[in-house]
């Protein structure tokens, strides 16, 4: 147990995201008070029933009164319509934080209804799973991992010190990006590999008609780790396309340029250029293990959540 960061924290949306902060907020203590608000009343009974919270109240602008730090956990679209609810009950010195995907869009839909005194600091966990809901949370989701910070040109560095000493807690690596950039980077990173796992997903299932049922029977795990990320919630990766459509447009053409190369070289039998960029991509692997990247290590990561079993 740690001391308590803050004395009320009001989490608003509580499904993988939301629930696994809970999670870790109740294991380390750290604070006095945590208000849980979900749109839907069957989340918000099951979040009172896995014990996430101390207090559990249906409306948002409810639950941020007298809160000291409040997360957003919703899906990207919905941030807008979550900051004009919660706008007038803000307490004047306190933090909001959201965890969405896209950072420009978040801030565009929320910051004209943050009132002044309000710390607004963007921030985004690169922590999850397919899994969408309470149950699917879990403590030490973010050990590790790193969390990325957008904030403003006004932000308050006070204020952004004890949002990352948060972060700090649960056991994340943080960093601060401009939101632009943070963007193109989730683009590349993220938000591509998901889209062509949709795609890929989608494509072997129009051919499902066609050969039966050889596509599931015959799956090896290449397919499978895209049925995963193609597994994930519909709304979500709704929002996070519609949120973040020019980056991702741009990696898009860049992809489909790279991939129309890759096709010339496999229609011309040009092995030397498949060898080599096969040889390049292995090396990015590499380099990734080797620079302690690896999450899938058996021993990665220590954390103060350990020291409770
Ligand atoms: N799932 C993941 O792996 C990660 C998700 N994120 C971001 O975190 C946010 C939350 O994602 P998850 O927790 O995975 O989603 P989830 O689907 O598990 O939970 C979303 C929560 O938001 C609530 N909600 C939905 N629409 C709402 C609305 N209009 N008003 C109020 N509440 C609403 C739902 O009732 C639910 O409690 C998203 O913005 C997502 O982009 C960030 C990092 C990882
Ligand atoms: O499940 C996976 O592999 C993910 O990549 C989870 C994830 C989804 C969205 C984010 O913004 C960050 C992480």
């Amino acid at each position: 147990m740690t001391d308590p960061q803050f004395n009320r924290i009001a989490l608003i949306g509580i499904g993988l995201i939301g629930s696994s902060i809970a999670r870790d907020v109740k294991a380390l203590g750290l604070a006095n008070e945590v208000v849980i608000s979900s749109r839907s009343t069957e989340t918000l009974k099951r979040a009172e029933e896995l014990e996430l919270g101390t207090h559990y109240v249906s409306s948002a602008a409810e639950a941020v009164k007298d809160a000291d730090l409040v997360i957003v956990s919703v899906p990207v679209g919905s941030s807008g319509a979550v900051a004009e609810q919660i706008a007038p009950n803000l307490k004047p010195g306190a933090i909001l934080t959201d965890v969405g995907s896209t950072k420009a869009s978040v801030i565009a839909q929320m910051a004209p209804f943050v009132p002044a005194g309000v710390h607004f600091i963007p921030g985004h966990p690169l922590a999850g799973t397919e899994k969408s809901g309470p149950d699917a949370g879990f403590a030490g989701l973010f050990r590790d991992r790193w969390c990325i910070f957008t904030p403003l040109p006004e932000t308050d560095a006070q204020a952004l010190d004890r949002l990352k000493a948060f972060w700090i807690a649960l056991g994340s690596r943080v960093d601060d990006m401009d939101p632009q950039h943070h963007d193109k980077v989730l683009a590349i990173v993220s938000h591509l590999p998901h889209i062509i796992a949709y795609n890929i997903v989608g494509t072997a299932d129009d051919l499902e008609t066609v050969t039966e049922s050889e596509v599931i029977k015959y799956s090896a795990s290449g397919f499978r780790d895209f049925t995963r990320l193609a597994a994930s919630d519909p709304t979500m990766w709704r929002d996070i396309c519609l949120h973040n459509k020019d980056a991702i447009l741009e990696m898009l053409a860049r992809f489909s340029e790279d991939l129309a190369y890759l096709q010339r070289a496999i229609r011309w039998g040009e092995g030397d250029k498949l060898f080599e960029l096969f040889t390049r991509t292995r090396d990015v692997r590499r380099s990734i293990i080797q620079a302690g990247q690896d999450v899938d290590a058996p021993d990665f990561g220590r954390h103060a959540l350990d020291q409770k079993k």
